[in-house]
């Protein structure tokens, strides 16, 4: 893989049943810089995807190579795990000291410093999210991917979340899961929309 794309989907075919295949021969490539949306209709297969990338299902046929990976979750509570503090949770995935980046970073995400030694049960969703949006650009990945950022955020709203994403990762790609046709029309490089027959 060229130093510059950071995710590869050759050809893959995926199917949980057969006679219903989600992927046929779907393809894909993601360079740094580049933000991509996949866009389509609960049940086309989104989540799927970032699950096959993820590695947590093997593709039927195909290959998938990829670098450097961090995820937003859909739902912050599947995030951190209930018996560490979030702090805990952020050192034990960033190598790099990061005491300088927190400040700016937590203003940005409205986030008080104290709510990172606390655990999963005493944060509220919105909050975890925000913890978890925090975790994933202290990481630095190579390629970012973001599910359906919106739905478990309350006082941040999703826009705002992609521009602090964007700026803190120009050297990412990102890879971003929506049902919002405006916002994926509005941060996008390239838009995929999948359809409710096997993607090709
Ligand atoms: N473990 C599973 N076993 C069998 N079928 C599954 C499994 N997980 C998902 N599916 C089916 O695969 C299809 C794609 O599911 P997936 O969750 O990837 O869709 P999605 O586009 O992410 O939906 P949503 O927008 O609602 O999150 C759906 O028809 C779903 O019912």
């Amino acid at each position: 893989m060229k130093e510059e794309i950071v995710l590869n989907i050759n050809n893959l075919t995926f199917y949980y049943k057969k006679e219903n295949p989600i992927y046929k021969d779907f393809s894909l490539e993601l360079k740094k810089g580049e933000l991509v949306t996949i866009f389509g209709k609960s049940g086309t297969g989104k989540t799927t995807l970032f699950e096959l990338i993820i590695g947590s299902l093997k593709p039927i046929n195909g290959t998938i190579q990829k670098s450097k990976i961090a995820m937003i979750f859909q739902d912050p509570f599947n995030s951190f795990h209930p018996t560490y503090s979030i702090i805990e949770q952020i050192k034990d995935v960033v190598n790099s000291n990061f005491d300088d980046e927190l400040p700016e970073l937590l203003e940005k995400l409205s986030l008080k410093e104290e709510l990172l030694y606390k655990k999963t049960y005493q944060l509220s969703g919105g909050q975890l999210q925000r913890c978890s949006i925090l975790r994933a650009i202290l990481m630095k990945p190579d390629l970012l991917l973001v599910d359906e950022p919106t739905s478990a955020l309350d006082n941040i709203i999703a826009y705002d979340v992609m521009k602090l994403l964007v700026s803190f990762l120009k050297n990412s790609a990102i890879l971003l899961i929506t049902h919002d046709f405006d916002m994926a029309s509005w941060c996008s490089d390239k838009i995929i929309r999948l359809e409710e027959n096997a993607k090709k």
